[in-house]
C-alpha cells in the first residue's frame, strides 16, 4: 500500500497536538485533523477558562476580607462583563500556541474537519482518503449527562456553555461535587452567587480524605451549601430550576450546572465498524496505548484511564516517541500528579494514604504528616490551613498528598523521589501537574535537550524507521 502520510492524528486537543507535534519535529509526514477548535477541551472549555474564573474569584475573596495585616481594601464589586472578558482574554492569549499555523510551522498538515476511520490504515476527511502505517485517535471526551428525570426540558449548563454566561447566576445549583463541581462552586460563591452542591458521596472522591475535608470546611465557611444525595428529578417554573434529590431534599436556583463526569468520544467515526474494542467509558488500550487494532493508538480523554491535560500530553509524547523510534514506549502512572485548584489547593502524586494501605496492608505503610501551621512562611503569610502527607513503604516514597496554598507547585520533588530520577533529561520528561508554574522547570530542561533529541542524527534514524514502516507496515 502506498501511504499518504507516516502518521495520522485525529483530534487537536492536548493529546493530539503533542503526538502530532512530536512526530513532525522528528521529520515525519503527519496529518493532524481537528473538527472543531484547535486546543480542544483544555483551552476552550476546560482548564484555561476554569483557572481564569478561579483567579477572578480569588481577587474578590481577598477584597472581601477588607481589613487584613493593617491594610484596608475596598469591598469587591463584581462586574460580570469583566469576569467574562478575563476568561475569554485568557483563551485568546493562549490560542496561538495551539493554532493551525503553529502546527503547520512544525511541519504538520493540519486539516480542519471531522475525520472517519475507514480501515486499519485509512481515514476519510473532507472528501479525501488519507493513509498511514500508524493512526492516533485523540478525540477527547464530552460532559456526561445523567438520566435525571426532567433534565431534557430544563435549561442546564455544562462546562461547554458555563464560560459563555453573560450574566451572573443568582443561585447556581451544581449536580456533582467532583473536581469541576468544587472548583466552580468556590469560584461562583466568591464572585457573589449563592451556590449549592449536590453530591452523593465524598466530594473529590479520588483525593486524600483529610485534604478534601479542609477544603469542604473552608467552602462551607465561605457560604457554599452541600446536600448529600443524587440529583433525581428537575423541573423549571417561572425561570427557576428545582432539583429534587434521592434523599428527599429540594433546592431551587436560577441556574443548574451538570458536572458528574465525562463520556469518552468513541462513536460516529468508524471505531465500531473497524471492531476496535471499547471499555466501559473509553477505548481499550494496552500500556503502549495501542488499541485492539495494533497500528491504531488511542490517547487522552477518549480512552479508558485518567483524564487530565498533562496525562494527554504525556501519552501524546510517548506515542510520538514509539512511532518515530519504533521502540515500545509504555506509560507509567507511579508518579502521576494532579491538583484541584480550590483554595486551599489539593494536590496528589502517586498513591494516597488509603490506596497504599489497601494495596500493601496497614502495617507496611508509614504516613508522615506535617501541618502548615508549623511552617514559618505559611505563618507569616497567614495561610496555615492544610498539610503535607508523605506515604512511605519503608523509606520508599509511594505518594504525597498536599493541601494548602500553591500545593500543586510542591509536588515536583516527589516526582523525583518516586521515580528515582533527577537529571535534566528526567526533569524534561517528567509528568508535571497542569497548569502549574512548576511546568517552567520542565520547559527549561526540555529546551536544553531539544537540539539533541530533535537533532540531525535522531531525524535520520526516524526517517529510516518511517521508510521501513512504509515498506513493511
Ligand atoms: C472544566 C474543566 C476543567 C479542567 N481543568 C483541568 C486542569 O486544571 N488540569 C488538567 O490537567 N486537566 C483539566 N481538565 C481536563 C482536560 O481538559 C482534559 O483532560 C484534556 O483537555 C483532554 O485532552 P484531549 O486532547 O485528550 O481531548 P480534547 O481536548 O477533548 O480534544 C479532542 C479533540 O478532538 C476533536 N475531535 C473529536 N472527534 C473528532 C473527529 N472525528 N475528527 C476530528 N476531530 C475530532 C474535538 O473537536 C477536540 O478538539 C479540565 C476539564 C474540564 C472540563
Ligand atoms: N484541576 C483539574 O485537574 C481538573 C479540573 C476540572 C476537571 N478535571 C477533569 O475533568 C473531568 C470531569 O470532572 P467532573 O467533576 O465532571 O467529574 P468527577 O468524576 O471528578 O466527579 C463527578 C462527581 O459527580 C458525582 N455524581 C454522579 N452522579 C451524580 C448525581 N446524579 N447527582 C449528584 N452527583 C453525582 C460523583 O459522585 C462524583 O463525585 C475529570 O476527569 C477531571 O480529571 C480536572
Amino acid at each position: 500500500m502506498k501511504f499518504t502520510h507516516d502518521a495520522i492524528v485525529i483530534g487537536g486537543g492536548a493529546a493530539g497536538l503533542t503526538a502530532a507535534g512530536g512526530c513532525a519535529l522528528f521529520g515525519l509526514q503527519v496529518a493532524l485533523i481537528e473538527g472543531n477548535k484547535m486546543g480542544g477541551e483544555c483551552l476552550n472549555n476546560g482548564c484555561v477558562p476554569s483557572k481564569a474564573i478561579i483567579t477572578a474569584a480569588k481577587r474578590a475573596q481577598e477584597a472581601r476580607e477588607e481589613k487584613r495585616y493593617g491594610v484596608q481594601l475596598a469591598a469587591p464589586k463584581v462586574e460580570w462583563a469583566g469576569v467574562h472578558k478575563h476568561i475569554h482574554d485568557a483563551i485568546a492569549h493562549i490560542e496561538p500556541h495551539d493554532s493551525k499555523e503553529t502546527f503547520e510551522e512544525m511541519g504538520c498538515e493540519v486539516i480542519m474537519d471531522y475525520a472517519k476511520v475507514t480501515g486499519k490504515h485509512t481515514v476519510e476527511v473532507g472528501g479525501r482518503t488519507l493513509s498511514a502505517p500508524r493512526i492516533v485517535i485523540a478525540t477527547g471526551s464530552e460532559p456526561f449527562v445523567p438520566p435525571i428525570e426532567g433534565l431534557d426540558s430544563v435549561p442546564y449548563l455544562t462546562n461547554e456553555n458555563l464560560f459563555d454566561l453573560t450574566e451572573q447566576p443568582d443561585h447556581l445549583v451544581i449536580i456533582g461535587g467532583g473536581v469541576i463541581g468544587m472548583e466552580m462552586a468556590q469560584s461562583f460563591r466568591r464572585l457573589g452567587s449563592e451556590v449549592t452542591v449536590i453530591e452523593p458521596g465524598s466530594p473529590m472522591g479520588r483525593d486524600d480524605r483529610e485534604s478534601v475535608q479542609v477544603v469542604v470546611d473552608v467552602m462551607k465557611d465561605e457560604g457554599v451549601r452541600f446536600i448529600a444525595g443524587k440529583g433525581q428529578k428537575v423541573e423549571v417554573s417561572k425561570g427557576k430550576i428545582t432539583v429534587h434529590t434521592d434523599g428527599g431534599d429540594t433546592v431551587t436556583g436560577s441556574h443548574l450546572l451538570i458536572a458528574v463526569g465525562r463520556s469518552a468520544r468513541v462513536s460516529g467515526y468508524g471505531l465500531e465498524e473497524l471492531g476496535i474494542e471499547l471499555g466501559r467509558n473509553g477505548i481499550k488500550v494496552d500500556a503502549r496505548r495501542r488499541t485492539s487494532v495494533k497500528n491504531i493508538y488511542a490517547i487522552g480523554d477518549c480512552r479508558e484511564g485518567p483524564r487530565l491535560t498533562h496525562v494527554s500530553g504525556y501519552e501524546g509524547s510517548n506515542v510520538a516517541l514509539e512511532i518515530t523510534t519504533g521502540l515500545p514506549t509504555k506509560v507509567d502512572w507511579k508518579a502521576l500528579p494532579w491538583c484541584t485548584y480550590t483554595e486551599p489547593e489539593v494536590a496528589q502524586i502517586g498513591m494516597t494514604d488509603e490506596e497504599a494501605r489497601e494495596k500493601f496492608g496497614n502495617d507496611k505503610i508509614t504516613v508522615i504528616k506535617e501541618g502548615f501551621d508549623h511552617n514559618e512562611r505559611a505563618i507569616a503569610e497567614d495561610s496555615t490551613k492544610g498539610h503535607l502527607k508523605v506515604i512511605l513503604k519503608g523509606k520508599k516514597v509511594l505518594g504525597a498528598s498536599i493541601c494548602g496554598k500553591n500545593a500543586g507547585e510542591l509536588l515536583l520533588p516527589f516526582t523525583q523521589s518516586i521515580t528515582g530520577k533527577s537529571n535534566t533529561f528526567a526533569l524534561g520528561s517528567a509528568v508535571i501537574s497542569y497548569p502549574t508554574r512548576s511546568e517552567i522547570l520542565k520547559a527549561a530542561a526540555f529546551s536544553a535537550w531539544e537540539p539533541t533529541v530533535f537533532g540531525a542524527l535522531p531525524k535520520k534514524y526516524a526517517a529510516f524507521v518511517a521508510k521501513m514502516r512504509r515498506t513493511f507496515n
